[in-house]
């Protein structure tokens, strides 16, 4: 089957030489990385170097001026709905239900997901190259949000909020993670937090590729680097 990552496969998604050019200006320079289920890469660089705009191609949301990104072999494509249901990203804040708790909006989530995996859904959905279950409503548990439940987005602090993009994001079912600086905000402990999520997601043969500014964080989870931004 077409589009369908095999476990272990060394290339789950691949970038070979994606840059991203806009009106002259150079978002991206040409950059290659490959990620493969249950590992996971750091996209470092200084501010403005382009690592939001790596992520955007990777998850098929821009695409690149030059170079390919493929996934599981085929060329990545966010018209296709295995291809959006296989990666998961945390790339700009999710739009989080205003008039939702907590508890109802990871719930939305579980409902949607387990949908793909039931079968219950539409045809491309049913072959969707999903690798992991995700964490489900326990991603409440999982980033410290239990005491929040029945609170509303707008009644939470900024950290608080990022802890709740992270739930919405690992609690999908996905085959490949992407995550933009997924400890802005937070404190040390709940930085912890993200760590552990990652190690959670990879132990399940999620690939993940995150930028960051967190040496800790590199250090503690990821099993290579990529820099961007410099010829
Ligand atoms: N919509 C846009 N239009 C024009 N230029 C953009 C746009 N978005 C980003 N850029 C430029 O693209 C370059 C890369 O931005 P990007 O957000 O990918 O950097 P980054 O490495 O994620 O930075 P940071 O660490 O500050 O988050 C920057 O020079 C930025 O000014």
């Amino acid at each position: 089957m077409t589009g369908t990552p095999a476990p272990g496969n060394s290339g789950l998604l691949v970038a070979d030489g994606v840059a991203v050019e806009l009106d002259g200006a150079e978002l991206l320079a040409p950059t290659t990385l490959a990620l493969a289920a249950g590992t996971c890469v750091a996209v470092r660089g200084q501010n403005g170097a382009g690592k939001t705009t790596l992520l955007r191609v990777l998850s098929g949301r821009l695409r690149p001026t030059a170079g390919s990104v493929r996934l599981a072999g085929d060329a990545l494509d966010e018209r296709r709905a295995d291809h959006r249901a296989a990666v998961a990203a945390l790339i700009e804040p999710p739009t989080l239900y205003p008039d939702l708790t907590i508890q109802d909006q990871l719930a939305l989530i579980e409902a949607a997901w387990s949908g793909a995996r039931s079968g219950s859904r539409s045809e491309p959905l049913e072959r969707a190259a999903i690798a992991a279950p995700g964490f489900g409503s326990g991603a409440i548990d999982h980033f410290g949000l239990e005491g929040l439940r029945t609170r509303f987005p707008h009644e939470l602090s900024s950290g608080q909020r990022q802890l709740v993009s992270l739930a919405v994001t690992f609690a999908r079912p996905a085959s490949v993670l992407l995550l933009d600086e997924p400890e802005q905000r937070l404190d040390p402990d709940r930085r912890g937090l993200v760590a552990k999520a990652i190690e959670r997601a990879r132990a399940q043969g999620v690939a993940v590729a995150f930028a960051t500014h967190d040496p800790e964080l590199v250090a503690r989870v990821a099993d290579a680097e990529v820099v961007v931004g410099v010829a």
